[in-house]
């Protein structure tokens, strides 16, 4: 096969329980895809076709719904009689499953990283009414470093029973007691349970329960207390354990409630290492917490503000450090993530700035290169900065722009109107 509609086949990325995987070329959006085509077989098969079939249209109905930056997007799908595949994006790197053997395992903070990551997608698929139900390794794709994104949100929504998930997706390892012993439907509660054993398999290159056959794991599932990853890992920061544990409770009452309290659970290993950071640089978690926090991003949506991750440059400064310079040129603008900073012209002090505001941003609004820098910008405390080239943030999404120059002008409206009272004052 050299191509499918309109795009050309690359090479075969991989093959599941319902299709063949390959890398292709979109040749009008230029991007590389990957196509995920339906074995008809499958589709057909007596037994397990209408399961199958309900899987893939499920996946195809998502298409330019589940929009976050740690989702695969669907772009595209056709589902036919005989011949029906999905479009979706292209993640290079594979899954999450070669990061599970012993002598491959990740840092333990990137694992924490990457299950955060994980929380705040399913999070949002949550919002939009939908339970994952088949997360494992094998289907959280992974791109760079701890940048990750959830696929095969096939079983999400599906209508037939959660037995068949036990008998045709896989392995069981990833399934909590409740649904085991089919007392109950699949929630974000069992989701929750699933990416703690992921938790557990990526710290310790070990699933909590392994055996020689799937009864023997389900047994384990609904009867045997798991150890603690630290068991087989020394030296594991006790609250690791501890957030593992939790999520894994056999009791669903026992196990975080919501996502937003897994999240929070995870974010607080990042403050109590906040010593030994200023070494090490802040991880993306830590500064997506602050930005969330600022008050100049309060209406940026979840999409936006991963943007604004990868768009900004983050400093710490101590005091008395100038920023910006009078007179300088400058291409790029900053918003004050922590601390305060004084604006000089001249000797006069026009304001002083804090946490959530920006300055620079005539270096954007100007549209100009060789926009001259109107004040100086000096540190009085020590300060946490990020940093936005300009030209970086023309070529972001139309959204991310719309919110940046909403925020523009309230910042101006806001100093036109302290002008306005300064003058009435004066006069
Ligand atoms: N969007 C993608 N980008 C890059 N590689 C992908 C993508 N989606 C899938 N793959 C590759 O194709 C393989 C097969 O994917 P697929 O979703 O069909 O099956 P699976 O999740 O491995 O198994 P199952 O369908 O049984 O759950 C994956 O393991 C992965 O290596």
């Amino acid at each position: 096969m050299e191509s499918i509609g309109k795009y050309q086949i690359i090479r075969e990325l991989g093959r599941g329980a319902t299709g063949k995987v390959y890398l292709a070329e979109d040749p009008f959006a230029k991007r590389k895809v990957a196509i995920k085509v339906a074995f008809p077989e499958a589709l057909k098969h007596a037994e397990d076709g209408a399961f199958y079939r309900s899987m893939f249209l499920n996946e195809a109905s998502l298409a330019g719904k589940l929009n976050h930056p740690h989702i695969v997007q669907i772009f595209d799908a056709v589902v036919e009689d005989d011949f029906s595949y999905i479009v979706m994006e292209y993640i290079e790197g594979g899954t999450l499953e070669k990061f599970c053997a012993d002598g491959q395992l990740l840092e333990t903070r990137e694992v924490a990283e990457i299950i955060f990551k994980c929380v705040r997608a399913l999070a949002f698929a949550q919002s939009l009414g939908l339970t994952h139900r088949d997360l494992k390794p094998g289907n959280i794709l992974h791109k760079d470093g701890t940048d990750i994104k959830i696929a095969d949100f096939g079983a999400a929504i599906n209508k037939v029973s959660d037995r068949t998930i036990i008998t045709n997706v896989g392995s069981p390892a990833y399934m909590s007691p409740e649904l085991v012993t089919g007392g109950v439907q699949a929630s974000h509660l069992s989701d929750i349970y699933a990416l703690g054993v992921v938790m557990y398999y990526l710290l310790t290159g070990k699933l909590p329960f392994s055996g020689a056959n799937t009864m023997s794991v389900i047994y384990q599932i609904v009867n045997t207390e798991p150890e603690p990853p630290s068991t087989h890992k020394a030296g594991m920061d006790p609250a690791l354990d501890f957030i593992v544990m939790k999520a894994i409770a056999k009791d669903p009452a026992r196990r975080f409630q919501t996502w937003d309290e897994f999240a929070q659970a995870l974010a607080e290993i990042w403050k109590r290492e906040q010593a030994s950071e200023e070494k090490r640089g802040q991880s993306d978690t830590e500064r997506f917490n602050i930005l969330r926090a600022l008050p100049f991003f309060r209406e940026f949506p979840e999409n936006e503000l991963w943007e604004v991750l990868r768009l900004s440059k983050w400093a710490k400064f101590r005091p008395d450090t100038v920023l910006i310079k009078e007179g300088d040129h400058g291409d790029s603008f900053f918003i004050c993530a922590g601390g305060y900073v004084r604006i000089t012209r001249g000797k006069k002090t026009l304001n002083v700035l804090t946490a959530g505001d920006c300055f620079g941003e005539m270096s954007y609004l100007a549209h100009n290169d060789r926009a001259h820098r109107s004040a100086t910008v000096t540190t009085t405390s020590d300060c946490v900065v990020l940093k936005i080239r300009a030209e970086d943030l023309r070529n972001s999404s139309l959204s991310c722009r719309r919110l940046f120059d909403e925020r523009f002008l309230n910042t101006l409206v806001d100093r036109l109107e302290n002008a306005n009272e300064q003058l009435s004052v004066m006069s």
